[in-house]
């Protein structure tokens, strides 16, 4: 049995189906949950000290904070429509409320927080599209929070796998403070599958390997990586949709690829 593979759970009283914390996950920086909203029902929080990014995954909502309002946001209705997403960046130290418009896949992505911004909506075209790879390693990348965009620590960006491709391939960490050479970021996969019943592949693991594990991945998992290597592969017929949260002591992406497969890239 991995430790490294939440599922999701039945619904709470605010639609929370999945959940990951510093505590559960044993780390320092990365938090993470879904909450699935029927139509009219209602999220109601504080950040406490972690500032968020709420990602709508699909559906629609309208996102009040303070006297900030955005109204029926929201365009995706389907996460595999592959169009870029609505989000919300919120600080730390402050209540919201997510009303759902329409049924709603929301993902709530935190990390701490040190009160340097103001909320903030980022829409879709504010969303950094494109591709990397070549042939069955080809992905679609959306950034939605890069380094270039201001927040204190949070990094976030989804990636949609073709289905028989690989992706987060050749296999690359970032575990080492060792700017400008390799950040230290803990990271989140939470996955989805298209069509819902297929399954993924994620593999994470270090040089010295006392770190190894291989997970079939299911729709609605979500992936702990706490250090090391973590490939992901998409099977035929499936595609795969994945949100990655990072985060660490320095806000910058900066990975170093297993040297056994870096001949990948280089050819
Ligand atoms: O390039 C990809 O396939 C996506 C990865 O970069 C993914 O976002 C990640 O692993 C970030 O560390």
């Amino acid at each position: 049995m991995t430790s490294l593979l939440v599922r999701p759970n039945k619904a709470d009283a605010q639609g929370k189906v999945l959940e990951v914390t510093p505590e559960s996950a044993g780390w320092e920086h990365v938090g993470f949950r879904v909450h699935k909203l029927a139509k009219g029902q209602r999220l109601e929080a504080n950040t406490e000290d972690r500032e968020h990014c709420l990602v709508l995954v699909s559906g629609r909502a309208t996102v009040t904070c303070g006297e900030h309002r955005w109204e029926d946001i929201g365009e995706r209705m389907d996460v595999f429509e592959k169009v870029a997403p609505y989000s919300v960046y919120l600080p730390n130290g402050v209540s919201y409320s997510v009303e759902a418009t329409t049924e709603l896949e929301l993902a709530v992505c935190s990390a701490p927080g040190f009160g340097n911004h103001e909320p903030r909506l980022i829409s879709p075209d504010q969303v950094k599209r494109s591709t990397r790879g070549s042939g069955t390693n080809t992905r679609h990348i959306q950034d939605i929070l890069p380094e270039t965009e201001p927040a204190d620590s949070l990094l976030v960006v989804e990636v949609f796998t073709p289905p028989g491709n690989w992706s987060s391939y050749p296999p690359h960490k970032h575990d080492v403070d060792d700017l400008p050479n390799e950040s230290k970021l803990e990271e989140t996969y939470y996955h989805r599958l298209n069509p819902s019943q297929g399954f993924a592949f994620q593999r994470v693991y270090t040089d010295d390997r006392s770190l190894d594990e291989s997970m079939a991945v299911d729709n609605g998992c979500c992936v702990l990586v706490p250090r090391g290597y973590h490939p992901a592969g998409a099977p035929h017929g499936y595609e795969l949709y994945y949100l990655n949260v990072m985060a660490g002591p320095k806000r910058a992406w900066k990975f170093t690829n297993d040297p056994d497969h870096d001949w990948i890239v280089k050819q």
